[in-house]
């Protein structure tokens, strides 16, 4: 077959695929009806994962799983900007790794609200400025991120999905590396270079500002400056990269929350985050994390952050692998919570791929 038959092949397959996408999005706006009547949630993080573990299983190549995955969460972010006016909030600006971390979630046809602080995002997604909220929680090398951990003391929202982000350092910057004398970034970042940095640019001053994106900024108007940024800072503000992958440990990873009003549904591979606090008294925290060895459920993680009540009182944050509707969570849950002062199911939702 000559190269016009294959296009022409092409072209009649473009044609079916363009149907069958519009017979989908048809299907997914009496979807959208029905949920407003029942004021059901429009974004429904168990529903995606069925649907993209379903694409994988269908997917016999040689589409690579990979490429399949963003397809499909582009026609799902399309069905969720005509199912509803979707507005997402994300600490900002723009090119930030939460702007990164927000778009593969909810992928390019939704809107963006970007926010200044991590605080902000949380009031926008509770004032419903915003439909959800994407907020950075830990970093594999530098850990929690306490901004966001203390925001849940004082809220009622609800974390409905997670997401991983591998996260990639580059150093940008208008001038030559050895004309470098005044680095910007955001502390954390700054924290997963630490040793390259002080390998590479031994004699850069290090100045911490309040995003990788104003680093950029601020890099583009000083005179021998550099910025430490994502990839997608460099694309858009259109600046030189000149070391990439400069993080010190390769897997350097991020996890960042997906907040709205509600918990997700339960998927058979779930995870919970409960927030609370213990008496001062002996064996108190031993004997609250006891609940969920008895009833052989996994922990995954615990934090603890001042509770900002009293001195030298912290409340917990603690993940575990089930959804609060699995009656052996449930049971652990209830059973905590005799051992608590305070305690808060901080939300359910589908386990994150790494
Ligand atoms: O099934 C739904 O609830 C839909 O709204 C449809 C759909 C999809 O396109 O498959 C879109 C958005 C939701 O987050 C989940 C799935």
């Amino acid at each position: 077959m000559n190269l016009d038959d294959l296009r022409n092949q092409i072209d009649s397959l473009d044609s079916e695929i363009v149907k069958l996408l519009n017979e989908r999005i048809n299907v997914v706006l009496k979807i959208g009806e029905e949920k407003k009547k029942e004021g059901a949630e429009i974004y429904v993080p168990s529903r995606e994962r069925a649907v993209f573990d379903k694409i994988r299983s269908l997917n016999g190549g040689p589409l690579p799983e990979e490429s399949a995955h963003a397809i499909y969460r582009e026609i799902m972010s399309a069905a969720l900007a005509l199912e509803t006016d979707m507005k997402i909030a994300y600490l900002g600006p723009e090119a930030t790794f939460t702007h990164q971390a927000a778009r593969n979630k909810f992928g390019v046809s939704v809107d963006y609200i970007p926010t200044s602080t991590i605080a902000e995002v949380f009031d926008r997604v509770a004032n419903r400025a915003a439909d959800y909220g994407v907020v950075p929680v830990e970093n594999s090398t530098e850990g929690a991120v306490t901004h966001t951990f203390d925001q849940f003391a004082t809220t009622p929202l609800k974390i409905c999905a997670e997401i991983y982000l591998p996260i990639s350092l580059t150093l940008l910057s208008r001038h030559r590396k050895d004309e470098i004398s005044l680095i910007f970034s955001k502390q954390e970042a700054f924290g997963q270079c630490r040793a390259w940095l002080a390998g590479n640019m031994p004699n850069a001053k290090l100045s911490p500002v309040e995003s990788t994106t104003k680093a950029v900024q601020l890099a583009l108007e000083t005179p021998g400056a550099a910025a430490v940024a994502s990839v997608m800072a460099s694309d858009m503000y259109d600046i030189e990269v000149l070391a990439e992958n400069i993080q010190d440990m390769q897997g350097n990873t991020t996890r960042f929350l997906i907040i709205g009003q509600d918990f997700s549904a339960a998927t058979g591979n779930d995870k919970t985050s409960v927030m609370f606090g213990v008496k001062h008294k002996v064996g108190a925290l031993y004997d609250a994390l006891s609940v969920f060895k008895a009833d052989n459920i996994n922990m995954t993680k615990i934090e603890s952050r001042p509770s900002r009540n009293k001195n030298w009182e912290y409340y917990f944050f603690v993940d575990i692998d089930g959804h609060a509707d699995d009656p052996e969570v449930k049971r652990a849950l209830e059973a905590l919570q005799e051992h608590c002062t305070v305690m808060t199911v901080l939300g359910s939702y589908p386990k994150a791929e790494m």
